[in-house]
């Protein structure tokens, strides 16, 4: 089976944020091409109208070209950050900056504008102020009301809207900023925002415990005409503790590897990393890992060795997705990284084939019978699948269930999932192992099986004599659902 970036059998998805370098139809494009999957949008940049028109931009190629890039709206969320820079700042050392509540054009010298009032109350002279986790890091020397001055220690660059956090004796502030919720008043316009677009899966940064997902989906269910799920950022210090009862209560988490490494020890993450994306299997939860795995190649056009490497790991770990930020957002080489995170996905998969890594117990996930036979069923058709050296396995669904269920047994091989509904093949999209395609269902399930068959085999996915498994659980009109398993050789 070819590796062709979009007509693909690479397991693992791949995440794409969508910044100026990335927003023209041309570029999109050449990224649904080259195997993005899903397209974030991170709502601390950008215009309503900015992101009106790349959501526009990509349901038209969907439309176009038959793609299913699905789109994740991602909340900026109550941290504090600095203002909106002309351009980047170099900061050196020993130079003298000053942090402002204000406007500040209105301050003299150079002053750069701080997201969130309090935290002149916060800090103490004497504490560090790390930006975007420790690309610089300024010392407080006085504090002079609305203005904090700052000397830089660890110089560097400081982008726009720098994620600040602030160390007293080494160890993070619990500044008052911990205590806001963490959805803020603008990331419920950006969540309206996400309804009235219909975007597929809603990002929450900053998570600390379950309690927000409830009642974002809660609030989702009331408001949205279509399912959207729900994504945990799992980066804030006070989300380790809680990581079971969120991942529970999300649809999907994201390892938020970029906030976490500035709220944790660096050394902590990836321990958490793994116990997040084990926890999300077990759950039947997907999950994606986020942030500086090719950092480098914002700037370069090849990447360091150190991240192929950290690719593999999360790919070993048979995660759901990798996902890419500034490297497609704003970097100079986004379709050579893209290509990076394809190419050593397929060839470390094929590795974890031919090695049986990444095999772990799958505990039960319903004492319900109907969701315990589908899991049963799942689970044997995966197995069968490998015991078998089967190609592929069909599935035939139209909530995506049976497919979620499929792809949480990680089988050896790919799952070609048939919907009915555009909306659940975008969800699909982000699903380790789903290729997922849309059909019209007819009322004879023999003749969707071969209509399908003759789809593949037109796109030289299967071959006539192929060993294929069929699971199919489709409910025909007024009949109870009638689920099954097949081995049939493709016709
Ligand atoms: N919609 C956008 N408009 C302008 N720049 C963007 C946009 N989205 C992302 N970027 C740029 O890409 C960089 C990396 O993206 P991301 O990791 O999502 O943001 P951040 O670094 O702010 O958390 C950002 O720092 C920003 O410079
Ligand atoms: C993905 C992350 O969130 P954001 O890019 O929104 O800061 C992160 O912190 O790693
Ligand atoms: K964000
Ligand atoms: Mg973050």
């Amino acid at each position: 089976m070819g590796e062709n970036g979009f007509r693909s059998t690479r397991r693992t998805k791949i995440v794409a944020t969508i910044g100026p370098a990335t927003c023209s139809e041309e570029m999109l494009g050449t990224l649904a091409t080259n195997g993005m999957n899903v397209a974030r949008l991170n709502m601390c940049h950008g215009t309503h109208e900015w992101h009106t028109a790349v959501i526009e931009r990509i349901r038209k190629l969907n439309k176009l070209k038959g793609f299913s890039v699905a789109i994740m709206l991602d909340t900026e969320g109550s941290e504090v950050h600095t203002s909106e820079l002309e351009q980047p700042l170099k900061a050196e050392v020993g130079e003298e900056f000053v942090l402002t509540i204000r406007d500040p054009e209105t301050v003299e010298g150079s002053a750069i504008g701080v997201s969130y009032d309090a935290f002149v109350d916060d800090v103490q002279v004497g504490d560090l102020v790390v930006v975007d986790g420790g690309m610089v890091s300024l010392e407080v020397k006085q504090k002079m009301g609305p203005d904090v001055k700052v000397e830089v220690v660890d110089p560097g660059i400081v982008l726009s809207r720098a994620n600040l956090t602030f160390r007293r004796n080494g160890h993070l502030v619990r500044a008052r900023n911990s205590m806001l919720p963490v959805l803020s008043s603008k990331d419920w316009l950006d969540i309206d925002f996400a309804i009235r677009q219909q975007v597929d899966f809603i990002a929450v940064s900053f998570v600390k415990s379950a309690d927000v997902i409830k009642n974002l989906k809660s609030y989702l269910n009331s408001r949205a005409d279509k399912v959207i799920e729900v994504i945990a950022k799992v980066e804030s210090h006070d989300s380790v503790p809680n990581i079971e009862e969120i991942v529970e209560a999300s649809d999907a988490v994201m390892v938020a590897r970029g906030d976490l490494g500035a709220q944790i020890p660096l050394e902590d993450v990836p321990s958490v990393q793994k116990e997040v994306v084990v926890r999300c299997r077990q759950a039947g939860k997907a999950v994606i890992v986020a942030s500086h795995l090719l950092q480098s190649m914002i700037e370069y056009p090849t990447p360091t060795r150190a991240e192929v490497a950290d690719i593999a790991d999360v790919v070993r770990q048979r995660a759901d997705a990798l996902m890419l930020s500034g490297e497609s957002a704003a970097g100079a080489y986004p379709e050579k990284a893209i290509g990076v995170l394809r190419a050593v996905a397929t060839r470390i998969e094929e590795w974890c084939r031919q090695e049986k890594h990444g095999q772990i117990v799958l505990p039960q996930l319903t004492d319900r019978l109907d969701g315990r036979v589908s899991e049963e069923l799942c689970a044997s058709a995966a197995q069968m699948a490998n015991n078998l050296n089967a190609r592929a396995i069909f599935v035939y669904t139209r909530r995506g269930y049976m497919a979620n269920f499929l792809s949480r047994c990680r089988p050896d091989c790919p799952i070609f999932a048939f919907t009915d509904k555009q909306d659940v093949r975008q969800r699909l999209n982000l699903r380790w192992g789903v290729m997922p395609f849309r059909l019209d269902f007819g009322a004879d399930p023999e003749e969707n099986v071969d209509r399908t068959f003759a789809l593949l085999k037109r796109r030289d996915l299967v071959q006539k004599g192929d060993l294929v498994v069929v699971v199919s659980d489709i409910r025909p009109p007024n009949e109870d659902v009638v689920r099954s398993v097949q081995i049939r050789h493709v016709p």
